[in-house]
C-alpha cells in the first residue's frame, strides 16, 4: 500500500538522480545484450521496395466539421488552400528527397525519389516525418493567413504510404488525385450556386444534381448563374503542384565585392 510521506524537496531530487545515475551506468551495457533484446523482433519491417517512387499522403482528419468550425467560405476558401501549401512548402524544405507535391482539398501528397535512402527507406519514418512536420506548421502559419479567425481546436492529419514501381504508375496516381479534385470542385461549385444564390436547401440541390454529368453540370453553371465553370480559378480547379526550381543565387565576395553567382 502506498503511504504519504513527507519529502523535502532536495531529498527528493537526490533520491531521483541516484536513481537514474544508476540506470543510466548500467543501461547501455546491460541492454544490448539483455534478455529483453528478443522484443526487437517484433518490430515489423516496413522497407520500402527499392527504386520505387514512395508517396505519403496526408488527408485533415474530418474536416467537414473543422471547415465549418473555422469559417471556411464555401466551395474554396483561398485562405486553408495556401495555408496547405504553406505547409507542404515547409515540409518539402525541412525533409528530404520530396521532389514533387500536389495538393488540394485537405490533403496533400508528397512524392519521394526513387532513390532516397532517407531513413533507410522506412515507411512509417516517411509517413510520421511528414505528418507531424505538416500539421505543427498548420499551427504555427495559422494567423499568417486566418488574421481573424482564431484556431479553435488542434487540427489533426492522417497518412498513408503507398509504392509506385514505374513512372507511368505515378504519373497515373497524381492524375487520379486531379481528377478527383476536378470531380469534387465541379459538383461543389454548382451545389452552392444552387444553395447561395437560388436558394435551395442543401437536400433540393442535391437531388438536382443527381445524375447528371459533367456537361450538365456546366450547362446549369453557365444558363443558370453565367459562370463559366473553365474559368474559375485554377487552383480550385486542378489544385496545386509544387516542384522544386534550379536558381541562381548571387552573392558578394567579402575582398572586392564581387558578385557570382552559383546554382544550387
Ligand atoms: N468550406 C470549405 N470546406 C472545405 C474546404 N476544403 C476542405 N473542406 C472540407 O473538408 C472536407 C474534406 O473531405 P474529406 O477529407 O473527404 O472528409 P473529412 O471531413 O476531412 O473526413 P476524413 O478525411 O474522413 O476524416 C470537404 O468535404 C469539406 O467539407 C474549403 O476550402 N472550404
Ligand atoms: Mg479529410
Ligand atoms: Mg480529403
Amino acid at each position: 500500500m502506498w503511504t504519504a510521506r513527507r519529502i523535502k524537496f532536495p531529498d527528493c531530487l537526490h533520491v531521483t538522480s541516484g536513481f537514474l545515475s544508476r540506470y543510466l551506468r548500467l543501461g547501455p551495457v546491460t541492454m544490448a545484450k539483455s534478455k529483453f533484446e528478443y522484443v526487437r523482433e517484433f518490430e515489423a519491417d516496413d522497407t520500402c521496395l527499392a527504386h520505387c517512387w514512395v508517396v505519403v499522403r496526408l488527408d485533415g482528419r474530418n474536416f467537414h466539421r473543422f471547415a465549418d468550425k473555422h469559417n471556411f467560405a464555401k466551395p474554396n476558401d483561398s485562405r486553408a488552400l495556401h495555408l496547405m501549401t504553406k505547409c507542404a512548402q515547409t515540409v518539402m524544405e525541412e525533409l528530404e528527397d520530396i521532389v514533387i507535391a500536389y495538393g488540394q482539398s485537405d490533403e496533400y501528397s508528397f512524392v519521394f525519389k526513387r532513390k532516397s535512402n532517407w531513413f533507410k527507406r522506412r515507411a512509417s519514418k516517411f509517413m510520421t516525418h511528414v505528418a507531424s512536420q505538416f500539421a505543427s506548421s498548420y499551427v504555427f502559419y495559422w494567423r499568417d493567413y486566418f488574421e481573424d479567425q482564431p484556431l479553435l481546436y488542434p487540427p489533426g492529419f492522417d497518412g498513408r504510404v503507398v509504392v509506385y514501381p514505374t513512372n507511368q504508375t505515378i504519373k497515373d496516381y497524381l492524375s487520379w488525385r486531379q481528377a478527383d479534385c476536378h470531380i469534387n470542385n465541379l459538383y461543389n461549385t454548382v451545389f452552392w450556386a444552387l444553395v447561395q444564390q437560388s436558394g435551395l436547401t442543401p437536400v433540393q440541390a442535391q437531388g438536382r444534381l443527381q445524375g447528371t454529368l459533367a456537361a450538365d453540370k456546366n450547362e446549369i453553371l453557365f444558363s443558370e448563374f453565367n459562370i463559366n465553370y473553365n474559368n474559375e480559378p485554377l487552383i480550385f480547379r486542378k489544385g496545386t503542384v509544387l516542384i522544386w526550381q534550379k536558381v541562381r543565387w548571387l552573392y558578394l565576395e567579402k575582398n572586392g565585392g564581387q558578385e557570382e553567382s552559383s546554382g544550387t
